[in-house]
């Protein structure tokens, strides 16, 4: 366990104060948080003081409710910028992989459409197979199942990979501090910079009306026979270590965080009809998660005056496992070019 203190005790610290490293405010400990936090310390190589101050951390984020597909889905419009951070997000997960780490392996399934799209991320893909008419017409379990892709790709189980990226955070001298942010102002100057990964909560803390929930409601079983995952326009059946997760709702501008049971049936009942052995499926457990969708990701520095630079790292929709990594890398770069620069002025 990590020691959480519950208030600021930082002396007040100005850069010119060359001898101090930098202090850095991670706000979240989703995987959005915790990863950034990671890669500042390696890309800053360690010569930063890293704070992660979050409201809650795992397993109670919405990160914690993801499968873990690694698939470009409710991303926003920049499509270069996502298929780059997804390409360098399945590179740290070979890695991660090869380590040995539990909970990311890689997944083939089928993904059934009613209309035919073959996107650019494919080519990340392993075993990348459009579906002919005779393929489709044998893999069809429903109407609106009219064309497929048949593809490899990875999951990477966000609970235990949020786990392992905070304990390093920690061996790296990283601090962590459980609170909720109601307003950056009381942040004052104890920090150099801020890293904002508060997902759907910049809609208040930035006053960014542009990001809004989608709720994702799901429904965890365990049916080991059940080896691909099958994803179609309304339902999906995803694969991690132990379990399967069966979803997929995804409703616009709706907060209700308490588990519908009418939608888990229809969630199940969809499922089933895709993998008909999920009918011997033992639930295990319900979940809810807000996704934090906006047009694009907003990954950027902010400046403010009378502020410390802010570094914006939100927005990932259903894909902040899918686009960790590269989006971790390019806020760390954004970082230690802003103390770079912080430092040539003093
Ligand atoms: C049902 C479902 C299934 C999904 N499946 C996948 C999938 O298979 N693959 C994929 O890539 N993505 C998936 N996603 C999307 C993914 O979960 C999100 O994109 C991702 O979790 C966003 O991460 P985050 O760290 O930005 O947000 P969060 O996990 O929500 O973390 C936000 C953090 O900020 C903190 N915070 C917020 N406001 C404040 C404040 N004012 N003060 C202090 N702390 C604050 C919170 O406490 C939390 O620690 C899924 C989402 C859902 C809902
Ligand atoms: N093509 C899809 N439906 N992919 C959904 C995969 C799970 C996920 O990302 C989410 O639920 O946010």
């Amino acid at each position: 366990m990590f020691l959480i203190s519950r208030c600021f005790t930082h002396q007040l610290m100005t850069f010119s104060n060359a001898k101090m490293p930098p202090k850095i405010a991670v706000l979240g400990a989703g995987i959005i948080g915790v990863s950034s936090a990671l890669a500042i310390q390696q890309i800053c190589q360690k010569n930063v003081e890293v704070t992660i101050i979050a409201e809650r951390f795992s397993p109670d984020t919405t990160s914690d409710v993801a499968a873990g597909l690694i698939e470009p889905f409710l991303a926003g419009s920049d499509v270069e910028r996502v298929k780059e951070w997804t390409r360098l997000t399945i590179e740290r997960i070979k890695e991660y992989m090869s380590e040995g780490n539990l909970g990311a392996e890689e997944k083939s399934g089928y993904w059934m459409q009613s209309v035919k799209e073959v996107p650019d991320w494919l080519k990340l893909m392993k075993n990348v197979k459009v579906l002919n008419e005779s393929e489709v017409a044998a893999i069809r379990k429903r109407p609106g199942h009219n064309f497929g892709v048949f593809y490899t790709t990875w999951y990477l189980e966000p609970t235990r990979y949020i786990d392992y990226c905070t304990k390093k955070i920690m061996e790296n001298g990283g601090k962590i501090i459980q609170r909720k942010i109601e307003n950056i102002d009381e942040l004052g100057n104890d920090f150099d910079v801020i890293v904002n990964c508060t997902g759907l909560g910049s809609r208040v803390l930035f006053n960014d009306e542009t990001i809004r929930p989608c709720r994702g409601q799901i429904v965890r079983v365990s049916c080991p026979q059940v080896r691909h995952f099958f994803i179609d326009d309304d339902f999906y059946t995803l694969i991690n270590d132990s379990c399967l997760i069966l979803g997929g709702t995804k409703d616009l501008d709706q907060w209700e965080l308490e588990v519908n049971s009418k939608t888990a049936q229809k969630i199940i009942e969809g499922n089933c009809q895709n993998i008909p052995s999920l009918r011997h499926a033992k639930i295990l457990s319900h979940h809810i998660g807000l996704r934090p969708c906006r047009p694009t990701v907003r990954l950027e520095k902010e400046i403010k005056n009378n502020y410390p630079p802010i570094i914006h790292n939100y927005g990932h929709g259903g894909s902040g496992v899918t686009i960790h990594w590269g989006c971790a890398l390019e806020t760390a770069e954004l970082v230690n070019k802003t103390i770079i620069e912080r430092k040539s002025h003093l």
